[in-house]
């Protein structure tokens, strides 16, 4: 009994054990099957759905991401990632993870914040070639900071600190010390010029472009008739004095016009025609206003931009006084953070005024350095915060990327309100290339025409917003601290004539 109990065990123990190989060997042979059919099934779905499964390999996924992040123009990208969920569990084993972990979690961030970046990086295709590539970079980098508020790199330099544990406390460390120092300086600010009709006060400035302009034509104007060689010398004075040709051909033929219909018969007439048409070639009715209100729940957030040496820290400080003359609360974000003294410059600036400073390492990001400006700004409760960035060469794509990031990454907090494009009024032509290319990479809101006191090429002014459809908002008008002025068309070329 017990032998044939015991062999009838050992029997049904065996076949147990048959049972199991041979349900093992099928169960693998079927994942395996199972791992080729996905993607076989996935293919025929459509061309896009094909590129998800290379995404099991490094290209692919980039790929993949790349394209909805850079077309996030909305629905028509999210129907592409639901897919998704289908392969996810081979992603989910390794592929993922090994090639670059973040691509899977921070793909939702991306498709949200590809909005305003869809709009952007069409912009920048001007250099298409290689931008793309500082693109990827920089996304990522950019979706990380705002999620977790420590900003692009921002992330990256206050982690070390702690790990250097005991001393100084970590993050904060370097804005605040700057802000900090408001209260010494406090008793030793400025005296701040009347905003009010800076223009007109400042017109003595504008007196080189005067003589090229306004006295020239006027003289030969009140020569009496004019001879062909005359509207000649007219024209040629327009445009030496950089109206450009589409605006000196106007102001020609609407001059010509006028004397022909018989309404210039004195040296006043003359005047006022001449001024009337300037007028009109300034388009007085384009908005000027520099927004730097404060919203309903935050900062207006003022970006000042342009190449090297064209007076952007100047400008930002003079704004920074008009604005504390209005008496709004201000904000500088020093995000020039390859030049030491432009931070330092800012800096003083700022005391002069009572305005707050937030600034970076030397050689930090500078778009992590305006992304901590504007939310100083925010937790401060003022009203504006102007960030300075780095002078750049316009012919660099690289850098003009880099611009291009510290926007966006502004935008990840709250909105900026104005644009503004500085340019040197002493540099003519160039200025222009420079406002072109500046404008592909952050839409412009406004120009300050700086350095206007010091050239005859006053005649700039029509031609930057002719060509660029931009509006001169704010003049310089000199190296001090107040002379800065916003751009009025009549107070402008009655300062010409
Ligand atoms: N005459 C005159 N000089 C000006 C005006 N605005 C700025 N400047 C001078 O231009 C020089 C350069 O000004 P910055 O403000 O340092 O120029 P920036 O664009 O910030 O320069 P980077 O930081 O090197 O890019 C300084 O000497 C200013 O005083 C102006 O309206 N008129």
């Amino acid at each position: 009994m017990s032998t044939e109990v015991l062999i009838g065990i050992v029997v049904g123990v065996v076949a147990l054990i048959i049972l199991i190989g041979v349900v093992g060997y099928v169960v693998n042979r079927k994942r395996q099957i199972s791992i080729t059919d996905k993607p076989a099934q996935m293919e025929p779905t459509d061309g896009t759905v094909r590129e998800v499964d290379r995404s099991g390999g490094y290209k692919a996924g980039s790929g993949f991401n790349f394209s909805q992040g850079g077309g996030g123009s909305a629905t028509i990208d999210k129907p592409k990632p639901e897919p998704k969920p289908e392969p996810e569990p081979k992603p989910e084993p390794k592929p993922e993870p090994a090639p670059t972990s973040d691509p899977g979690p921070v793909a939702p961030t991306p498709e949200v914040e590809t909005g305003p970046d869809v709009e952007t990086e069409p912009e920048v295709e001007t250099g298409p070639e290689v931008e793309t590539e500082p693109k990827v970079e920089t996304e990522p980098k950019v979706e990380a900071g705002p999620d977790v508020e420590t900003g692009p790199k921002v992330e990256t330099e206050p982690t070390p600190e702690p790990e250097s544990e005991p001393d100084v406390v970590p993050e904060p460390a370097v804005p605040e010390p700057a802000v900090e120092q408001k209260p010494e300086p406090e008793p030793q600010l400025d005296e701040i010029e009347p905003t009010a009709g800076r223009l007109s006060r400042l017109r003595g400035r504008l007196s080189r472009s005067q003589g090229a302009i306004g006295a020239s034509v006027l003289g030969l104007l009140g020569a009496g008739d004019l001879d062909e060689d005359s509207w000649e010398e007219i024209e040629d004075t327009l445009v030496m004095a950089d109206l450009g040709t589409a605006a000196t051909s106007t102001v020609v033929e609407r001059l010509r016009e006028e004397l022909a219909a018989g309404k210039v018969r004195t040296a006043d007439d003359a005047r006022a025609a001449l001024k009337r048409i300037l007028v009109e070639q300034l388009h007085p009715d384009l908005d000027r206003s520099v927004r730097a209100l404060p919203h309903a729940n935050g900062p207006a957030v003022v970006l000042v931009v342009g190449v090297n040496g064209v007076g952007k820290t100047t400008t930002t400080g003079k704004l920074a006084r008009v604005l504390v003359a209005d008496g709004r609360r201000v904000t500088l974000g020093a995000a020039d953070t390859f030049r030491a003294a432009a931070a330092d410059q800012l800096q003083t600036w700022g005391e002069r005024v009572g305005a707050g400073i937030v600034r970076g390492k030397e050689g930090a990001d500078p778009a992590s350095v305006a992304f901590d400006a504007v939310s100083t700004g925010i937790d401060d409760g003022v009203d504006v915060v102007l960030i300075d960035t780095a002078g750049r060469l316009h012919t660099k794509a690289g850098l003009m990327d880099e611009l291009g990031k510290v926007k966006r990454v502004v935008e990840k907090k709250v909105e900026v309100d104005e644009v503004l494009l500085v340019l040197d009024a002493t540099v003519g032509q160039n200025g222009l290339m420079q406002a072109k290319v500046f404008g592909e990479v952050v839409s412009l809101t406004g120009v300050v025409l700086t350095k206007l006191d010091g050239t005859a090429k006053g005649g700039i002014v029509f031609r930057i917003q002719e060509e660029l459809g931009v509006p001169v908002k704010l003049v310089g008008l000199g190296e001090g601290a107040d002379d800065l002025a916003p751009f009025e068309p009549e107070a402008f070329v009655d300062a010409l004539l």
